[in-house]
């Protein structure tokens, strides 16, 4: 039985596909709640009221993934997760459009003073000379941030007939001119935009981004709105410009501190409206991330690829099906190099030849990685926390594409580098035969990494074959299958057994007492 923890008021219609399952129990509540059991849960599932600190990941040793119903990971320690191996993963898209939807609503109340004109009309007033508003038509849009939210956002705005203005460092012009948007500068969007809205995330290079500074560039009657997250735009360095007038009005769904505190000066102003968060808060949004994540999840539980990681690259389903062959080729890779490799490293190179180089092929060196050193290190190590593992132990690893497949339609080249030894292999994966390890430190040699391994570095001479299989035979140890190399006659060779069962811990001393015998490893667990 899994066990999976939900809290936050995540929609439960949303949750079918995990309440459904037989082989899971769902807890409905908070951390608080089911304080005496947190260690039991592998899946936590949450909002944004949920912190997941380090300590809360403390108090669950078994957690395995974290799965926020929404875009925004702010409640979560990423490098605590990462570091602790817990995979992330959100619903990036599932309350887009209603986030969309609420800034445009925003924009037209805030330019046409709706919320004001609702509050003194119900206190008695009629004041229709105070609330004159301003056209969206004809009007400069600057969005900051053309990701979803802001893309969606950008199609209502020119159907409104506004112009649109976008600054994002990763926006490709191309994309620009498909979206009838015009890419500028973040200077140049300050000095045209009679609107501004931010739709990036909380970075350390977005906070503060409209600040006392850059907002004194702006348009005198500027309006402001932020529905992304609380500190893009500093709150404090709205006060001057509200008072004098500069600023035409500022629209809030987000704060630097939620909920703000009752007596927050900028909820003192009239021209500042403000929701409570209540961007992703429709039927249809919450219904959405509900499902996403809760069938991240059951994914994840049923060792199904999980589309959505923050940590881990994404990738689709596609890509899944055409990288699967080879994620068990890596993960046997890493375990044999670790185990040969016996001294201490400090470079990883891994090269993909062939067919895989069409493929986004991270994930499957992050699997070689974590296989690698789980090997090696006595801490949980998995695809998520393999890279900040090996910098922590000042492993070094990259990967490159190459066009040398050695008439393989796909080959993993992988060598690892001390002080003063390397290591190498090579691997392919041929639909008819699984995954096959075709050379090892320079020998070729052609067996299916399988089962309990004995690597045997020798001089290649008369006898030594035999004198390794009387020895084996006098501890009544079975060969499977037997593989040997040899670069030239007479010179270095090397030779890979296979047995069916696990070999006596001592059997390597004995076999280096063998004339000619060099070094013998055992590779255990492929
Ligand atoms: N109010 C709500 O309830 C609510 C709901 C959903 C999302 N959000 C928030 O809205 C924001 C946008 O969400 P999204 O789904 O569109 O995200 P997204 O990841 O699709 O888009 C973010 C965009 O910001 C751009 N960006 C990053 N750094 C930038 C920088 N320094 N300057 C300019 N652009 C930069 C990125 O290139 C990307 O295109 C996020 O902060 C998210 O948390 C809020
Ligand atoms: O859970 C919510 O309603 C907030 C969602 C929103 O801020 C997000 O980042 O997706």
């Amino acid at each position: 039985m899994a066990y999976v923890l939900v809290t936050d008021g995540i929609k439960e219609d949303g949750l079918q596909p995990l309440l459904n399952e037989s082989t899971i129990q769902c807890d409905i509540g908070s951390l608080n709640e089911f304080s005496d059991r947190l260690d039991q849960y592998e899946a936590l599932l949450v909002r944004s009221a949920t912190k997941v600190t380090a300590e809360v990941l403390n108090q669950m040793p078994n957690l395995k993934i974290v799965a926020r119903a929404g875009v925004g990971v702010d409640n979560i320690d990423l490098d605590a997760a990462t570091k602790r191996g817990v995979i992330v993963v959100n619903a990036p898209d599932g309350n887009t459009i209603s986030t969309t939807e609420h800034t445009f609503a925003m924009m037209a109340s805030l330019v046409r003073n709706i919320p004001q004109g609702t509050s003194s009309l119900k206190s008695g007033k009629w004041m229709r000379k105070d609330y004159v508003g301003t056209e969206l038509y004809g009007k400069t849009l600057g969005i900051v941030g053309m990701g979803r939210i802001g893309t969606e956002l950008s199609r209502r705005a020119r159907a409104f007939g506004m112009n649109v203005a976008v600054f994002d460092p990763f926006l490709t012009n191309d994309r620009a001119q498909k979206l009838d948007v015009e890419s500028v500068e973040f200077d140049h969007l300050l000095d045209v935009a009679d609107i501004i809205t931010v739709h990036t995330p909380l970075t350390d290079k977005t906070r503060g981004l409209l600040n006392e500074e850059t907002i004194a560039r702006t348009k005198k009657g500027v309006f402001l709105i932020n529905c992304a997250r609380g500190g893009i735009i500093d709150e404090k360095a709205l006060i001057p410009y509200l008072e004098s007038g500069h600023i035409g009005g500022v629209a809030l769904d987000v704060f630097e501190s939620e909920p703000p505190e009752h007596n927050h000066p900028l909820l003192g102003y009239d021209q500042v409206i403000v929701t409570p968060h209540l961007g992703a808060s429709t039927k249809e949004a919450q219904l959405n991330v509900a499902a996403q994540v809760a069938d991240e999840v059951l994914y994840f539980l049923q060792d199904k690829p999980i589309r959505n990681a923050i940590n881990l690259p994404g990738f689709s389903k596609e890509e899944y099906e055409k990288i699967k062959p080879y994620y068990e080729l890596t993960r046997k890779m890493g375990s044999i190099l670790s185990q040969c490799m016996k001294s201490a490293v400090n470079l990883v190179e891994v090269s993909y030849a062939g067919k895989l180089t069409e493929l986004d092929t991270a994930i499957l060196t992050r699997n070689l990685m974590a296989s690698f050193l789980k090997s090696r290190l006595d801490t949980t190590v998995n695809e998520v926390n393999a890279p900040s593992i090996a910098r922590e132990r000042g492993i070094t690893y990259g990967e490159k594409h190459s066009s040398e497949t050695h008439g393989y339609s796909n080959l993993i080249s992988v060598t690892v580098q001390g002080d003063k030894e390397a290591f190498s292999l090579q691997g392919t994966y041929i639909k008819e035969y699984g995954d096959r390890i075709t050379q090892l430190n320079g020998f070729d040699i052609d067996f299916h990494p399988q089962g309990h391994l004995l690597y045997i570095q020798h001089n290649d001479r008369p006898g030594v074959i035999g004198n390794v299989g009387k020895v084996l035979g006098e501890h009544e140890i079975n060969i499977a299958t037997m593989q040997v190399g040899r670069k030239t006659a007479g010179g270095e060779a090397i030779m890979m057994l296979s047995f069916d069962s696990e070999l006596p811990k001592n059997i390597e001393e004995t076999l280096e007492s063998v004339q000619d015998i060099v070094k013998v490893e055992q590779i255990g667990g492929v």
